[in-house]
């Protein structure tokens, strides 16, 4: 039976604006905006102030409110306002998916302990609904893996690149300005933002919780001209991919570049738009596309969270429950293409196989077999010199 809900919101930036355009244009739904939470009193803000508080007591601590929702950009505080609440008793929803992936098991410990619902589903490729999916679609052991796109920023980036000629610097820029990037870019360049998104798809599609660190990534901030035209030259763009596999009773995940075929559902991705690509058993491929980032497209992820707990809808993590969940492991080949300056900077004895060597006075690159916890290991790549795409299995 539908109720009416209070909501107490934390964080009035991008998201946060976003789901107050999205839920006054939505009719239907029986929320309602008691309390806001901001950080800083003496921003001007586009809507009345008595809205507005700094006190998050007003939030956490009123008993009329039913919904806390968590829309910060600060890590510790959101784990704060989001573990009180569960104690509290009251629903939470957030999208704060760094926050998420570094306390997911005290989060579900929290969620099992206090019987009360929270959502993420913003947090993982913002509008695409892959959590709620993953959930209640995917409810058996056939899913094999869990890819794509899932940092708009980057995405956009990449096709600005790609597609009009904008240099890196110019395009991570305009990313900021339309609210794409974290407030600490280097989240999504450097590739640890997909990453907290795959250790939470990961959860939700094997059962398996994986830490952050455990998760290799590798981002797009080395890449340079002469990576660009070796794509290019073979008809291929490079995409940013977060991966999760079940393989030989095992799963593996990592988020690195790759170099993408026009064939590949990913290709025609663009912009801060994300695809996800599901493999299972029987159905070989499935294709979700939607915007992964931005202000509206994340706001209308939350509300439809918010839609869900009116009809009281929680995860059962039933993937959990199964007790069949498969190990986490790095020991898996990847194809890769590796790019450098001088000899010194790679460990040619590492590569399980080398296939193609280049080297000309500027630059110098392998392509060949390495086993993934030995790019984990290569303190080579913390060299802007060097650069790294995975080539198509
Ligand atoms: N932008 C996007 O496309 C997406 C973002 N996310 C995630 O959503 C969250 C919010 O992102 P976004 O809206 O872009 O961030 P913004 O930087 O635009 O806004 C952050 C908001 O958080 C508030 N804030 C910070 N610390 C506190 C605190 N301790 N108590 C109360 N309020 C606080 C700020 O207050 P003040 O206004 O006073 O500065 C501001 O309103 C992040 O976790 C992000 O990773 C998830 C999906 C997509
Ligand atoms: N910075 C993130 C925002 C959404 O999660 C991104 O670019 O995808």
């Amino acid at each position: 039976m539908e109720k009416n809900i209070n909501l107490g919101i934390f964080g009035f930036g991008c998201v946060g604006q976003g789901l107050y355009e999205v839920l006054n244009r939505t009719k239907g739904i029986n929320a309602r905006i008691k309390k806001i939470c901001i950080k800083d009193p003496n921003k001007s803000r586009p809507i009345d102030m008595s809205y507005f508080t700094t006190d998050p007591k007003e939030i956490l601590d009123d008993p009329t409110i039913d919904v806390v929702v968590e829309l910060i950009n600060d890590t510790e505080a959101a784990y704060h306002i989001v573990s009180t609440a569960l104690r509290n008793g009251k629903a939470v929803v957030s999208a704060s998916k760094r926050m998420i992936a570094e306390n997911l098991p005290a989060l579900y410990q929290l969620q099992v302990e206090n019987k009360v619902p929270f959502l993420y589903e913003a947090s993982s490729c913002a509008s695409i609904p892959i959590i709620r999916n993953l959930e209640e679609y995917y409810d058996n052991d056939l899913l094999n893996a869990v890819e794509g796109i899932c940092n708009g920023s980057t995405n956009y980036i990449l096709t600005k690149i790609f597609e009009e000629n904008l240099s890196f610097e110019t395009a991570l820029k305009q990313a900021q300005e339309l609210g794409f990037a974290e407030t600490d870019p280097t989240l999504d360049v450097e590739g640890y933002d997909p990453k907290f998104k795959i250790v939470i798809l990961l959860l939700h599609a094997f059962g398996t919780f994986v830490k952050p660190e455990e998760v290799f990534n590798f981002g797009i901030n080395h890449l340079n001209d002469f990576d660009i035209q070796f794509a290019r030259q073979r008809n291929c763009t490079i995409k940013l991919i977060g991966n999760c596999r079940r393989q030989n009773g095992s799963v593996n995940a990592y988020v690195l570049p790759h170099l993408i075929r026009e064939h590949n559902l990913l290709y025609d991705v663009y912009n801060e738009y994300n695809g996800v690509l599901l493999e299972s058993a029987f159905t070989d491929k499935q294709f979700f596309v939607g915007k992964g980032a931005g202000g509206t497209a994340t706001g209308s992820a939350v509300l439809s969270d918010i839609s869900a707990l009116l009809y009281n809808y929680r995860y059962e993590y039933k993937k959990i429950k199964q007790n069949n969940q498969p190990a986490f492991t790095n020991d898996v080949q990847l194809k890769v293409y590796v790019r450098y300056c001088t000899p010194d900077q790679v460990d040619l004895a590492e590569f399980y196989n080398i296939v193609e060597k280049y080297e000309s006075p500027e630059y110098r690159y392998v392509d060949g077999t390495i086993n993934l916890q030995k790019l984990n290991d290569a303190r080579g790549l913390k060299n802007k010199d060097v650069n790294l795409l995975v080539l198509e299995q």
